[in-house]
């Protein structure tokens, strides 16, 4: 059989200060913050930012912080440097795409591999639109246009999912990639005061009981001097649906190794990877 992790690796989650008005400002300190994961903890293979870091997180802000996904883009151009000269796998949180064809705004997640190459992104699909009385009203589809895909990509331990924040409370994205053999299921996110005490825990290790995959949740460090209170408490989940590293609020970096033998045990001993009854599923939309 052969393994959906190749090999035990080290995943860093930088839980970032960021959301200042100065993009530049905001990529030079992930930048910063990447360095010295890399540098404290060699062995780090993959590396993952929080959701929206190079922008203010505000419903006005995406558009003028919007750019263009392509090589020479101001964030995509240093992503990529990043991630080449450190040789790391890196799920760029998500940023504020523009697609010039249909000028339409995304919250996207852009992936690059060891050599800095784009290998794929994540157009966040179900847009955070709650309204909770005495609690946050959010709208982003003011402003933004949700993705029409699940993403599962490849890598060279095995394949991720990748979803962003209030993708995670919609268990079919993560189900489509652990299907599809990923070994994790990764989300860029920016919880809030508000939900995040409620639900930020039990959806991640929510994801990872149904799918018995980790599941990596990175958000922005809290800022209470902000319009948005993000909630902080990145953290990894293992299979079994265990905490294994949990940050604080501030800004922070946090890392776990991922193991093989954690995903193969737990699927025998509990073997409803072979359980399924996908013959009684199908009428489910
Ligand atoms: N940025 C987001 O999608 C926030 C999602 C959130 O806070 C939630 O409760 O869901």
């Amino acid at each position: 059989m052969s393994k959906i992790l190749s090999q035990k690796i080290k995943v860093a989650l930088i839980q970032l200060a960021c959301g200042k008005p100065d993009k530049s400002a905001n990529l030079q300190r992930a930048g910063t913050l990447i360095e010295k994961a890399v540098k404290d903890e060699p062995d780090t293979k993959l590396v993952v930012l929080p959701e929206c870091f190079n922008a203010p997180y505000a419903t006005d802000k995406f558009r003028p912080y919007a750019e263009v996904i392509e090589p020479e883009s101001i964030s995509v151009k240093y992503l990529s440097n990043i991630a080449s000269k450190h040789k790391i796998i890196l799920v760029g949180g998500s940023i504020p795409e523009l697609d010039p064809k249909t000028d339409k705004v995304y919250n996207t997640s852009v992936v690059f591999n060891e050599k800095g190459e784009i290998i794929g992104k994540h157009r966040k699909a179900h847009l955070f639109d709650i309204d909770i009385p005495n609690g946050i009203t959010f709208k982003e589809s003011l402003s933004l246009t949700g993705g029409d895909e699940a993403t599962t990509l490849d890598t060279t331990y095995g394949k991720i999912g990748v979803g962003i924040c209030y993708d995670m409370r919609f268990p079919e994205l993560a189900m489509i990639s652990a299907r599809k053999g990923a070994f994790a299921m990764i989300y860029p996110a920016a919880f809030n005061t508000v939900t995040g005490p409620m639900h930020w825990k039990l959806l991640a290790r929510a994801r990872s009981i149904d799918n018995q995959i980790y599941t990596i949740l990175v958000s922005p460090a809290r800022n209470m001097n902000s319009d948005y209170h993000a909630y902080g408490h990145s953290m990894v989940v293992n299979p079994r649906g265990d905490v294994i590293v949990e940050a604080g609020e501030g800004e922070e970096i946090v890392y776990a190794d991922l193991e093989p033998e954690a995903i193969e045990q737990f699927r025998m001993g509990i073997p409803i990877t072979t359980q399924r009854r996908f013959d009684i599923y199908k009428n489910v939309a």
